[in-house]
């Protein structure tokens, strides 16, 4: 029997990508949305500016949208996704977890805590079971689970691929799509023939979540990997999909060729939203590009090109669709993995 889902902050563009995934999705059922008190009350027509590429599914549509209280969701729904501003999930999350939900979450609050796991399902699906220490920690019946920030989780992949290798030393340069601020983020007047060439919080977002991700987790605690990482966030006037520039700087040698094969044979995971492949390598030296590729594996997959020794180690270029891979799909396939963990 399916899982009863809600969502959390459904309304905004990464809910209305949650509903997207969620609607055909084999093991979920959508039985609850929430929204601020602006929305509440009112139909998922009504409430939501709908701004996604397919129509509203029909049975959601009719949905009352209701506010972002636990006493507000139904106590038969076991899993709820959150797309909230992360100042509101800083807030809330803790009492939906305290009163018995499980919430795989896509805001940035809480997703450096030592008790929260922080997981790409493909790099350490071992990491969810902190959610045994957190339980411990907080004495909650319900959980919280953290995906990464979109810009981390397109090149993470590639270095747990490469870390056989030796991580030293990685320099990353983004060149991040305009729906990564959301609808109303960034106006056309400021990003039209131009780039800006900072985004608030994003590099220290790269520069710290990557080595927690890549960290070792023994049962009891995690120990973050002592890799450098040193990133510069760039906007660009591209609708969807993050594309960047990587220098990495290995112990041992890597040759180009060698960093190919084990991105090409880095294995996806078994679970519905995992893609097969998970890397997608170019020959190519002009791919990946964010209007081609950022839609390979349903927008779930990471794409690489132009791999070569440069100065500074090897240099590679990756992309993934920011609000699939990167948010939505993102907190999805966490969900799975809950799932198929037996938190749910
Ligand atoms: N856009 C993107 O590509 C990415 C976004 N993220 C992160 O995901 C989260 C959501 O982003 P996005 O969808 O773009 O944001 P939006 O602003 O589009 O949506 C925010 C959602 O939260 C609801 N909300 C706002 N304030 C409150 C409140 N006080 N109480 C309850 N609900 C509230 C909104 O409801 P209402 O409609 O009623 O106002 C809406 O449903 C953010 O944390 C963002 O940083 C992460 C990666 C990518
Ligand atoms: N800051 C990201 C999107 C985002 O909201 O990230 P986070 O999930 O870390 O808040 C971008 O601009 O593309």
């Amino acid at each position: 029997m399916a899982v009863r889902v809600g969502i959390l902050g459904a309304t905004g563009a990464v809910g209305q990508r949650l509903i997207q995934l969620l609607e055909p999705h084999p093991d979920f059922d959508i039985a609850a949305l929430t929204a601020s008190e602006s929305s509440a009350g009112k139909s998922y027509r009504e409430a939501a500016k709908w701004r996604a590429d397919s129509p509203i599914p029909a049975n959601v549509a009719d949905i009352t949208v209701g506010p972002t209280e636990p006493d507000a969701v139904p106590s038969d729904v076991d899993l709820l996704f959150s797309s909230l501003p992360s100042s509101v999930g800083a807030a809330v999350e803790p009492d939906f977890c305290e009163a018995g939900y499980v919430v795989s979450s896509n805001s940035s609050n809480a997703r450096m805590a030592e008790d929260v796991p922080l997981v790409i399902p493909e790099v350490n699906a071992d990491h969810i079971d902190l959610l045994e220490v957190q339980r411990d920690d907080r004495g909650w019946d319900g959980a919280l689970v953290k995906n990464p920030n979109c810009s981390t989780i397109t090149f993470v992949p590639t270095l747990a691929a490469l870390a056989e290798f030796g991580l030293e030393k990685v320099h990353v340069a983004t060149l991040q799509a305009v729906s990564g601020a959301g609808y109303d983020g960034v106006t056309s007047m400021e990003i039209i023939d131009n780039a800006i060439p900072h985004i608030g919080s994003e590099e220290e977002k790269l520069e710290t979540e990557s080595k927690k991700l890549l960290g070792e987790f023994d049962g009891a605690s995690l120990q973050q990997n002592d890799v450098a990482v040193a990133a510069s966030c760039n906007r660009i006037p591209t609708i969807d999909g993050h594309l960047e520039n990587v220098w990495l700087e290995a112990a041992d040698e890597l040759t180009p060729e060698d960093a190919a094969k084990a991105l090409e044979a880095y294995p996806s995971v078994d679970l519905p939203s995992s893609p097969d492949p998970l890397i997608h390598v170019f020959e190519d030296l002009e791919r990946p590009q964010p209007r081609l590729d950022r839609n390979l594996g349903g927008g779930m997959a990471v794409s690489v090109g132009g791999i070569r020794e440069s100065t500074f180690g090897l240099q590679y270029n990756c992309l993934a669709h920011n609000t699939i891979r990167g948010a939505a799909g993102a907190s999805v396939l966490n969900g799975e993995l809950l799932l198929e963990n037996g938190y749910l």
